[in-house]
């Protein structure tokens, strides 16, 4: 991949600017100390400098040693009080900066903290920021504190350059122009080198995604079991390595072609360099310059080159960095666009209808719409379920009639509010979500039921949820009752199964008592027993709450007051049970599909 130089030149002032924006934001007093202290340190090198001309000049001037000894002392100590200047402003600016350093990563990470927790539901589900996320977030953050350190060394390193050609340029103005091509030569190789960067960035970003999602397929926990179970073990960690290889070799090609153009960068610094020596034995052979003088020169030209060297060093890892700076800034920007919004307008807390005109939603990225022009009105306190294939769309619209993914087309109101506009705090508040697959907090057995509303208090309420749950049995089991924290992150921290964590997460759905109750396969993973004691429970808890319930076993809602048939992400049929078996049309096929599984089983011999 090939790129202009200007646009791989482009990120660096703009990553600069974020570094020194948190900076200011974090402590303006500290920034403000950190630059003046590397500004005056700059000038103290330049200073010493040209005091080291005056002690030559004593020194070398005609009369007795100890007379010029005696001459050069002011001189002297204006040397060594610059060196001692120089040094105690050292220990100030490491000072400034471990104070100042810790902050701005602080600050960086809260950032990134703020923006991902912030964040709609639906933008997790954007691949692109996810990944962004990814790059931006820990790695972007690092490299805003290592980047500090480097705009520190650039500011020092290009003070302590521009002291030493301006020494140099007093002392005589014809060695500016030789120490400057070496500068250049300098510059040409460190430009050219982020560009190669650049480009190597560019080309290996995708495969270096597709490296982490390999490592952790082949190292996580979550795909343990498959993992061993399918003897996939060699295969992933092949398909790693290759990978990994792959990466390696263009690395290794990409620093080949650095060294190269820092090889030519030197040679041409080094042609600089001599053409300095050139100019200074010229002026000294023509009488134009004086012996003493010509020792200042050659100091502040040493100077001047190991300032150049730092100040490139500097540019380089500072270019490195502007590429994950970049990504952060992007995830800042991403982030607040996608913030879950904060509205003056406020949705009703207990909707006498939530009504859908020809809502279509698509997934970010998605090709096909998961919901096509839907119309739907649910009043307050019906029960509707949902059925439909896999795919179908049942659970996006699920997400969508309780505002937790806005309509891509179409509108969805609770009663005259249209919820694009609407706080979406305010209608989150009103919605209790049962998740097929629910979260497993990794807190107490007690808190993984009462973070379903935290500011609420109530021990009736916990030990209701947790009764018609069966939540209280998975409790009761654990060794430390509810006082257990459910994490294998924690030493003393236990897992559930899958049908334990199903309880729990229906119980902090009950405990939530919130006016609309969407759940989505809530009983999948339970036993028959728990099964039929949770719908006696959602059978009063549903009673008093608008219930969107999204099924496979369709015998579970015979009774629910209206099912709605999807298919394609469109709706088919919608009535009660009664009136759709009469229909004789999709959802009257799946329910004589499951009928006759139970009547046979599913097993059983074909008569065909
Ligand atoms: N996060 C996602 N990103 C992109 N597409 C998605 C995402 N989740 C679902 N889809 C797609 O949207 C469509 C509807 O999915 P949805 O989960 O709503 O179906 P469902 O009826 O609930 O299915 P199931 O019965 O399998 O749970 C499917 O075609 C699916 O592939």
């Amino acid at each position: 991949m090939s790129v202009s130089l200007g646009k791989a030149l482009r990120s660096l002032p703009a990553a600069v600017a974020a570094v020194f924006r948190l900076a200011w934001a974090t402590s303006p007093r500290l920034t403000l100390t950190a630059a003046a202290v590397h500004v005056v340190s700059g000038c103290v090198t330049a200073f010493g400098l040209l005091a080291t001309a005056d002690v030559f000049a004593a020194l070398l001037r005609d009369g007795p040693t100890p007379d010029r000894l005696v001459r050069a002392l002011p001189a002297l100590a204006v040397v060594v009080g610059s060196f001692v200047v120089r040094a105690l402003l050292d220990t100030a600016v490491a000072a400034v900066e471990s104070s100042l350093r810790p902050r701005v990563t602080r600050a960086a990470n809260d950032e990134v903290t703020a923006v991902l927790a912030r964040a709609r539901l639906l933008a997790f589900e954007d691949a692109d920021f996810r990944e962004l996320a990814r790059q931006g977030g820990r790695r972007g953050v690092r490299s805003m504190e290592s980047s500090l350190r480097y705009l520190a060394d650039l500011l020092s390193g290009g003070i302590s350059l521009v002291a030493s050609v301006v020494t140099v340029g007093l002392l005589n103005p014809w060695l500016v122009p030789a120490l400057l091509l070496a500068a250049l030569a300098n510059a040409w190789a460190a430009a050219k080198a982020s560009k190669l960067r650049y480009e190597h960035f560019l080309d290996s970003v995708t495969r270096d995604t597709r490296k982490s999602v390999v490592e952790e397929v082949a190292t996580d926990r979550d795909f343990a079991l498959e993992r061993t179970a399918l003897t996939l073990q060699e295969r992933l960690l092949a398909e790693y390595r290759r990978i990994a290889d792959s990466l390696v070799g263009d690395e290794i090609r990409m620093a080949h072609r650095t060294n190269l153009v820092r090889l030519t960068g030197r040679a041409l610094a080094g042609v600089g360099t001599g053409a300095a020596y050139l100019v200074l034995g010229l002026l000294l052979r023509t009488g134009a310059m004086e012996l003493a003088l010509a020792g200042t020169a050659v100091l502040a030209m040493r100077t001047g080159f190991s300032s150049l060297g730092n100040t490139t060093r500097a540019v380089n890892a500072l270019y490195e960095d502007s590429f994950y700076i970049d990504f952060y800034r992007k995830l800042l920007v991403e982030g607040a666009a996608r913030a879950t919004r904060r509205s003056a307008v406020r949705p009703p807390a207990d909707p006498a209808a939530i009504r859908l005109e020809g809502v279509s939603f698509t997934y970010p990225g998605g090709k096909q719409p998961a919901l096509r022009d839907v119309d739907l009105t649910v009043a307050r306190g019906e029960v509707v379920a949902l059925v439909g294939e896999n795919g179908s769309g049942k659970t996006t619209l699920g997400k969508v009639l309780t505002g937790l993914y806005p309509a891509t087309s179409g509108t969805v109101r609770w009663d005259d509010v249209d919820l694009a506009v609407a706080d979406e705090h305010a209608v989150h508040s009103s919605v209790a979500v049962i998740a097929q697959d629910p979260a497993q907090w990794p807190m107490t057995a007690r808190h993984n039921v009462l973070v379903g509303r935290l500011e609420r208090d109530d021990e009736r309420a916990y030990l209701d949820a947790v009764g018609k749950s069966g939540a209280d049995e998975v409790i009761a089991s654990l060794p430390g009752g509810p006082d257990t924290v459910l994490s294998r992150r924690f030493n003393d921290g236990q897992d559930l199964s899958g049908g334990q964590w199903q309880r729990m997460g229906i119980a902090r759905g009950t405990y939530r008592d919130a006016a609309v109750l969407v759940a989505d396969e809530p009983t999948a993973a339970l036993d028959a027993r728990a099964e039929a004691r949770v719908f006696e429970g959602l059978r009063e808890a549903t009673a008093r709450r608008t219930t969107i319930l999204v099924t496979h076993r369709l015998a579970n809602i015979r009774n629910a007051d209206r099912i709605v048939v999807l298919d394609r992400g469109r709706i088919v049929e919608q009535g009660t049970h009664e009136e759709l078996m009469a229909l004789r049309g999709h959802y009257h096929e799946l329910f004589e599909l499951q009928a006759a599984a139970y009547r046979g089983g599913l097993l059983a011999p074909s008569n065909e």
